[in-house]
């Protein structure tokens, strides 16, 4: 039997303390070195905080290896030259600025020529939209912005924070397809509350309840077991609400909440 390839990233016990308030407990997960790894849990949870830890954007203990180097210690600026492109919650985007300067204000000297033909691949109507200012694009459009930032470096690791959150339908069916297309070169950790895009884009998944690591395993079965899915989602994979509200937190979005989102077709 092949052994399991190593793990791209290496999450350990990583733990946060944010003005004396105890966020993170301990958070362990393992980023696979191809596809999707889905880092999912109720509102709360603590999923933005281990992406801000594992960038060194928060005070944080524990170990964080990159590529089986240990990173805990460095800071931001170092970890994105090794190869962490983010594109954050809230989405980054300079509204003041054109797309264009958007894009060219990513670049990394030295990360080599950027890779503005993938990026227009990707995303066309970014060229078409080169000059227009980015607080005038819609939420998808903006959305598509931060990750085009990501894709011009040759990073090694792409980290969205809830790339769908409050985009329509329509937008959420083109992030999904953009994000496949993206996994299929570089590895993805999609930090994600609609379910229908995990079931269709990830294959490995961790979950968050109250700062600590839950579950971790494959997304399928995950999403397969609807006793699971209530447990530690609290929602069951069938589109039923779970309890709705439980000492762990609120619910993440029911796949009731998906479907009015993005249908399973667009799945
Ligand atoms: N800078 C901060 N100062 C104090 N508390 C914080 C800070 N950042 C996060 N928290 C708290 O830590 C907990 C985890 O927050 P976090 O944003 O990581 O959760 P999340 O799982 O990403 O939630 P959501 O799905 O709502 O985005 C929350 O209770 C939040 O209020």
């Amino acid at each position: 039997m092949t052994p399991a390839p190593a793990p791209l990233l290496s999450v350990r016990d990583l733990r946060v303390v944010i003005g004396g308030r105890h966020i993170l407990h301990g958070v362990d997960l393992t980023v696979a070195a191809s596809g999707t790894t889905a880092l999912l849990g109720r509102n709360g949870a603590g999923k933005t905080t281990t992406v801000r830890g594992v960038l060194g954007l928060v005070p944080r203990t524990g170990s964080v290896q990159l590529a089986g180097e240990e990173t805990v210690r460095l800071p931001t600026h170092v970890l994105v030259r090794r190869g962490i492109g983010y594109a954050p919650e809230d989405r980054g985007v300079f509204a003041a600025l054109s797309v264009a300067e958007n894009l060219r204000l990513a670049e990394r000297p030295g990360a080599g020529e950027p890779d503005y033909d993938l990026v227009h691949e990707l995303f066309p109507e970014l060229a078409r939209r080169a000059r227009q200012a980015a607080g005038t694009l819609s939420g998808g459009q903006q959305q598509m912005v931060a990750i085009a930032r990501t894709l011009l470096n040759g990073n090694r690791l792409i980290i969205a924070d809830e790339p769908t959150k409050g985009l329509a339908p329509k937008a959420v069916t083109e992030v999904a397809r953009v994000l496949e297309r993206v996994a299929e070169t570089v590895p993805v950790l999609l930090v994600e509350q609609n379910l229908a895009l995990v079931r269709r884009l990830a294959r490995h998944c961790a979950v968050l309840a109250d700062g600590r690591t839950v579950h971790q395993g494959p997304a399928a079965e995950l999403l397969a077991d609807a006793e699971a899915a209530r447990r530690l989602l609290g929602v069951g994979s069938t589109g039923h609400r779970g309890p709705a509200r439980t000492p762990a937190g609120p619910p993440v979005r029911t796949a009731a909440h998906d479907a009015a989102r993005t249908t399973e077709a667009d799945t």
